[in-house]
């Protein structure tokens, strides 16, 4: 496609050399209309100098892209599980609780989500993965705190853990949600379960909400696998 000089020049060029120019531009455009040509596809007739424009603007109406977003709210009787580990349960029992609660505001009756204890976070993943794979629940929430020791355990159990919870949504298709505190230390944790930072088990409920709800809708257009 010419470059936008190059319409420009044509404006001012020869009759004859604009002839040649139009010849050539829309023996190079013409395949490309064509393929906007859809049944639902108005080809406007082309003026050369705003051919570019035209060109666009017609292209655009031909465009049928379908977008999807997960909602606020869950969809009505939709089930979700909670994985939490106890080790540092001063953190964990905190997140618990702004995850309950953020799933009774977005449409998740208690009785719809179960709750499993695993030991530490190392244990999160097999649980999940186990549970999601289950087919009973719309999503699945991981819930730790993993606050760096003395030694370099800590960065075993976060590998761990991520690749393990990430694993566990991408093998099954069921949305499995990291919502594992990864600091350095205890003061970090509470900001972040209900404190200045907010509660990030709670934002994490949203998000297995936000994502069941999508991978719903694009299940019941065939556009998911799983
Ligand atoms: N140090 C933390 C752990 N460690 C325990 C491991 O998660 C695991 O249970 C153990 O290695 C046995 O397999 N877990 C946490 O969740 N948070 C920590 O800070
Ligand atoms: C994240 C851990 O595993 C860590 O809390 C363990 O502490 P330490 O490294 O002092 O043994």
């Amino acid at each position: 496609m010419a470059s936008l000089q190059s319409q420009v020049s044509v404006k001012s060029a020869s009759a004859a050399r604009r002839q040649q120019l139009v010849a050539d531009r829309l023996t190079i455009a013409r395949p490309s209309i064509h393929a906007f040509t859809a049944p639902n596809c108005r080809v406007q007739k082309f003026e050369v100098v705003a051919e570019r424009a035209s060109f666009v603007s017609s292209r655009s109406a031909c465009i049928t892209r379908a977008t999807y977003h997960g909602p606020v709210m869950a969809e009505p009787g939709a089930k979700f599980a909670i994985v939490v580990a106890k080790f540092n349960s001063l953190i964990t029992k905190g997140l618990l609780e702004g995850a309950l609660e953020v799933f009774e505001s977005h449409g998740v009756h208690a009785d719809n989500v179960d709750v499993a204890w695993v030991p530490g976070s190392f244990e999160l993943p097999v649980v999940a993965k186990s549970m999601a794979k289950s087919g009973k629940y719309a999503g699945v929430v991981c819930i730790g705190a993993i606050i760096r020791g003395a030694t370099t355990h800590y960065d075993a159990v976060v590998s761990a853990a991520t690749s393990g919870v990430l694993g566990a949504g991408t093998d099954t298709g069921v949305p499995v949600i990291f919502g594992v505190l990864t600091t350095d230390d205890l003061e970090q944790a509470l900001d972040r379960t209900g404190g200045k930072v907010g509660n990030k088990g709670g934002e994490a409920a949203l998000t297995a909400v936000e994502m069941a709800g999508l991978m719903s809708k694009l299940k019941a257009e065939g556009k998911a696998a799983w």
